[in-house]
């Protein structure tokens, strides 16, 4: 620990017991929160410690800052008095983080930790740094109009699939992804953990969910035309996201390889399922009336015949993962669920679970826009019809590179009630008003 005297975070845990569950990428939601533990603090520089926190069964990564006084636009990042100043989390802070992408280029080994370019990588230094604006499972500042840099708020010890999932597409000449740039790298018990992970910024990029939704709500918009009439129709770019993420598997499977499993581990994934719904369903009582349906859906899946070829996938795949530049489409953020635990996301698993994932997606740009809302039949059926047209042209897209989906159709039903029993989870943590989305799909499967 290099801490300066004053500035002791370890005086800040009972301060974080208050303030981790506040965050956005805080994971153990609706838990209490018992012991919290500074496991490590070091300075990076004046003012800026780079502090990883134990609270429950997890490990959150902070760069806490401290000011004498704190300027209004940080006051909602305070965490609590230290040292005669302020702590507050500097990942919002450009005066403090703008340096990070600097210490990368010269390959420093500072707080402990080491900042790496990647392979052939010159980076360019003095960029002002900006948070990315939408707070997710982890913490982006973009530097200048160059680079992203993620700071993973879990990070998890080993290998990190973001990284290398990313290294091997790059490797292969992917163009569905962004370069990776760089990485800061630590130690969390005793094992090599990645922190950080910077890659070329998409400056022209406009997210899939944006995209997707703006297409939905021209068609509402209008009084009574179908969704293949409307202007925003959003087929064309459906169908090329298809495309897209059937060249993604097909390059992560020549890179990394594929398997065909055996009736243990088919019965082993299918155990999995039953068992995430076991877990759902005592944290969400409203799922239990689709029960007896899901549970046939997945137990369908053990007489699946000829064998299940399974990869490295995405592993998290929606329209928020996905980003549409001027070159085509990129897909983002290779670190599979966020709820997952670190060995179940290192599973290699069936394509068919990114399709589900995206199918899933289409689902819930058409009917977030209609949810909440008084009852309107005709608005209802029209974003319907915009899923079914949307979900049938990524389909038809994935066909053109890879096999169509739609052959598999007792796997695909199973994955998309899967997921569906996930984001139910995860709405209900984290934006109860959302979690009627997943629950209508799980109600509306056949
Ligand atoms: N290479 C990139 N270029 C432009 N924007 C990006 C890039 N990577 C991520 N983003 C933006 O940052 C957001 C968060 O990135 P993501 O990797 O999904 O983080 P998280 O793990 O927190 O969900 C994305 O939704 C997207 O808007
Ligand atoms: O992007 P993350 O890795 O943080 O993914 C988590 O958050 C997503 C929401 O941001 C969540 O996705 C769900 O909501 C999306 C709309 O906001 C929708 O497009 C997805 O289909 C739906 O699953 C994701 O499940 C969660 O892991």
């Amino acid at each position: 620990m290099t801490d300066r005297p004053g500035h002791d975070v370890a005086d800040l845990a009972e301060d974080l017991r208050a303030w981790l569950p506040a965050q956005r990428w805080f994971a153990a939601k609706g838990q209490e929160l018992t012991g919290v533990r500074v496991v490590r603090a070091a300075e990076l520089s004046e003012d800026l410690v780079h502090v990883l926190v134990a609270a429950g069964d997890e490990v959150y990564q902070l760069l806490v800052g401290v000011r004498a006084e704190l300027p209004d636009h940080l006051a909602p990042v305070a965490i609590g008095p230290l040292g005669g100043g302020t702590a507050y989390d500097a990942a919002l802070d450009p005066d403090l983080v703008s340096g990070l992408v600097d210490l990368m280029a010269k390959g420093a080994e500072v707080g402990g930790l080491s900042w790496r370019a990647e392979p052939g990588v010159e980076l360019v230094t003095g960029l002002r740094a900006r948070p990315v604006g939408v707070e997710q499972s982890n913490t982006s500042l973009v530097y200048g109009s160059q680079y992203i840099l993620k700071l993973f708020r879990r990070p998890v010890p080993g290998p990190n699939r973001d990284v290398q999932l990313h290294r091997a597409l790059h490797a292969a000449g992917s163009k569905q992804i962004a370069t990776p740039v760089g990485t800061v790298t630590g130690e969390l018990d005793g094992q090599p953990t990645v922190l950080g992970f910077a890659q070329r910024f998409l400056g022209d990029a406009a997210e899939g969910w944006a995209t997707a939704t703006a297409s939905v709500r021209d068609l509402l918009a209008e009084g009574d035309l179908h969704a293949r009439e409307v202007g925003g129709d959003f087929a064309g770019e459906a169908s090329r996201l298809g495309a897209a993420v059937a060249q993604v598997h097909a390059d992560l499977a020549a890179a990394l390889g594929t398997e065909v499993v055996d009736a243990a581990k088919l019965a082993g994934a299918v155990d999995a399922m039953h068992a995430r719904l076991d877990e759902v369903l005592g944290e969400v009582p409203a799922l239990a009336e689709h029960e007896a349906k899901v549970r046939a859906a997945f137990d369908a899946v053990r007489g699946v015949e000829g064998g299940i070829s399974v990869q490295h996938v995405h592993g998290d795949l929606h329209l928020g993962q996905v980003l549409r530049t001027t070159a085509g489409w990129v897909l983002i953020d290779f670190e599979g669920e966020p709820a997952a635990a670190a060995a179940e996301r290192e599973l290699t698993r069936s394509p068919l679970r990114d399709v589900a994932g995206m199918l899933r997606s289409f689902d819930y740009a058409a009917l977030h826009l209609v949810a909440g809302g008084e009852p309107d039949h005709q608005k209802a059926t029209r974003a319907a019809e915009w899923a079914d047209r949307n979900r049938a042209a990524f389909c038809d897209g994935y066909a053109t590179v890879g096999p169509d989906p739609r052959a598999h159709a007792v796997l695909l039903r199973a994955f998309e009630l899967d997921k569906a029993v996930y984001e139910v989870r995860y709405e209900h943590r984290n934006r109860p008003d959302w979690v009627a989305i997943p629950l209508a799909a799980i109600k509306r499967a056949e």
